[in-house]
């Protein structure tokens, strides 16, 4: 450029300033060169930074960023001008998402082993202590595994572990339900009623790792799964097979060496037959309350108590005992139970509290229906007696005149129990016609033993049996003929117990003609549902009893302390007979 700018000069003015421009060169050039120097300094710094983006990235491709993909991300567009910019803004990162594993512990999952620090350990180790399993080994084995370990996330019918396939993977389950199935695809857990579930807390796939072989089952996702997975090479490097064989060994040992208890049952079987058992059982802790078999006849398992108690409970539909109804008639004063007039109805209060279940049950408070009993009496017999507060207040007065009066039509309508006439046959008849055409109102059932109030429509759960630590249930039953089967649901409780689950099917195809003849001989009957309702009753009848006189006797005490003693009765005297729940269901200590 400079060389271009010197010939385009006139002659002259080129040698007189000969001097001058050999100074300018040396200026220009100097520049030039100071220029080139610094453009090549940028780019020799340009390209090292770039050099160590380009080694760190290598190193991060090893990092998998953690996407939550279940849910779509929301995104947000902002116009500014002619430009157009997307926001983007993921609330699943900010969702707190209750029980599943937080995300600080996932992203330190998927780093490399090596890539984790003491301290990010320690979290993790923390965020596990929640597993079952997991907080049962040593606290070395605890760190060793939290250094290793990583995340998966899985969907409802993912198949994670095939039956014949090779095993290269243990699991911890941290949340989620997968089913234990003997089919390939696992779709069985989905039509079977009581399929063999492993929920959080609980590991599996130990089995092909311990001993060399192929996995014995499917493992399938019964919904949204998060597991913890270890490695083969982790697994034996942290020499986690020495534990999980002692929990193999558990098993083994029961049915081996427990034979006493179990009624001889495994005695004959050889030796390799209990190792297969044992391959395919697991132990199970329950705390105290928990159910552990929601219906037993129906169960395709036997269930081995190892510790602790469990209790047998059976839901007792009281409309359909004539025990309950006899009950009713004496406390309500209503006509006798006559057992020849039966109404062949079919219609029962069993199906209502099928509904119930475990999660609720009706409350039977007879004591609404006993004040409705008792206070017109009380009107009548002791103008000392408060009014209610509804009828000191003019409005509701009126509304209650209305509402008399309705009762009244409804009353001369609807077809009474007694078929007696209202009129003036006593107090007590007009009483318990009031009670009776309230409540047909709202509605009675029919029952195979007569109607009856749907107020008074209960149904309790009463103790049968109690099961212990040694003793199985769930066989006898199987092996009797269809109609010699007691068919009734029997719920099975834990009272902190411990137990083994063995398929029906499985042990039906290893067990010898020996065992099968012991278990015919065992017999277990349980109580008739009227039976049953006796002795409810019997026992409620005592805590009535026991709640009256208590009542008496506090009363009789606070009225001597308050005012001197009154002949009067106290209105909360009467309220005795209120049905108990928890007392009566669960035949409490105190029963
Ligand atoms: N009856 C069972 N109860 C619980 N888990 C089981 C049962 N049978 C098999 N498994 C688990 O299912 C896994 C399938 O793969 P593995 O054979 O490696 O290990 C098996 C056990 O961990």
């Amino acid at each position: 450029m400079y060389q271009m700018k010197w010939r385009m000069l006139p002659r002259n003015q080129q040698h007189c300033s000969w001097f001058d421009q050999k100074l300018a060169i040396s200026f220009d050039q100097q520049r030039t060169f100071k220029s080139l120097y610094e453009v090549t300094l940028d780019i020799m710094i340009k390209s090292r930074v770039c050099k160590i983006f380009w080694q760190g990235l290598r190193r991060f491709k090893e990092f998998q960023f953690i996407y939550v993909t279940t849910e779509a991300c929301q995104t947000f567009g902002v116009e500014e001008g002619e430009k157009y910019t997307k926001l983007s803004f993921n609330y699943n990162e900010f969702k707190i998402r209750k029980d599943h594993l937080p995300l600080r512990a996932i992203q330190i999952t998927k780093k490399k082993p090596e890539w984790r620090t003491e301290k990010e350990i320690k979290l993790l180790q923390n965020c596990l202590q929640l597993l079952e399993s997991y907080r049962n080994y040593s606290p070395n084995l605890q760190h060793l595994l939290a250094k290793v370990i990583r995340f998966e996330r899985f969907g409802r019918r993912r198949v994670i572990i095939k039956k014949g396939h090779y095993g290269n993977t243990f699991y911890f389950i941290y949340f989620g339900t997968v089913a234990v199935t003997e089919d390939e695809d696992g779709n069985s857990a989905f039509l079977d009623g009581d399929p063999t579930l492993l929920r959080k807390g609980a590991a599996f796939g130990e089995i092909a790792l311990l001993k060399g072989t192929r996995r014995v089952a499917t493992v399938v996702c019964m919904e949204e799964t998060e597991l913890l997975v270890v490695d083969k090479e982790d697994f034996f490097a942290n020499k986690l097979d020495e534990e999980l064989q002692k929990e193999l060994q558990y098993c083994y040992t029961f049915f081996k060496f427990t034979t006493k208890c179990l009624d001889d049952v495994f005695r004959t079987w050889p030796e390799y037959s209990i190792e297969k058992i044992a391959n395919h059982c697991r132990a199970e802790k329950f705390h105290s309350g928990q159910v552990i078999v929601r219906d037993i006849v129906e169960s395709t398992s036997i269930i081995f108590i190892t510790k602790g108690t469990c209790e047998v409970l059976h839901l007792v539909d009281l409309t359909a005992c004539p025990s309950y109804h006899k009950w009713i008639c004496q406390q309500m004063d209503l006509p006798k139970y006559n057992p020849h007039s039966t109404m062949e109805t079919g219609v029962t209060g069993r199906k209502k509290f099928n509904d119930f279940m475990w999660k609720s049950f009706p409350v039977q408070d007879l004591s609404n229906l006993k004040s409705l009993y008792i206070l017109p009496l009380k009107h009548h017999r002791d103008e000392c007696f408060k009014k209610p507060s509804h009828v000191i207040n003019g409005k509701h007065e009126n509304i209650n005149r209305k509402l008399e009066k309705q009762k009244r039509d409804d009353r001369n309508r609807v077809c009474r129990f007694d078929n007696s006439p209202i009129g003036d046959e006593g107090e007590r008849e007009v009483v318990q016609n009031e009670v009776l055409g309230l409540i047909r109102k709202k509605l009675t059932i029919l029952t195979p033993y007569g109607e009856l109030p749907t107020a008074l429509a209960a149904a309790v759960y009463t103790r049968v049996d109690e099961i212990h630590a040694g003793e199985f249930l769930g066989i006898s039953q199987h092996l009797l003929p269809e109609y010699m089967q007691d068919k009734r649901c029997f719920v099975l409780v834990s009272r902190g117990a411990e137990i083994i689950r063995l398929k029906k099917d499985r042990f039906e195809e290893l067990a010898d003609d020996t065992t099968i003849m012991k278990l015919h001989k065992i017999k277990t009957t349980y109580p008739s549902d009227d039976e049953l309702c006796q002795k409810f009753l019997k026992q409620n009848n005592w805590k009535m009893f026991r709640k009256d006189v208590v009542n008496l006797i506090l009363d009789q005490k606070f009225m001597m302390m308050a005012s001197p003693p009154s002949v009067k009765p106290k209105e909360d005297a009467n309220s005795s007979w209120s049905v108990n729940r928890a007392g009566k269901l669960f035949e409490t200590e105190d029963a």
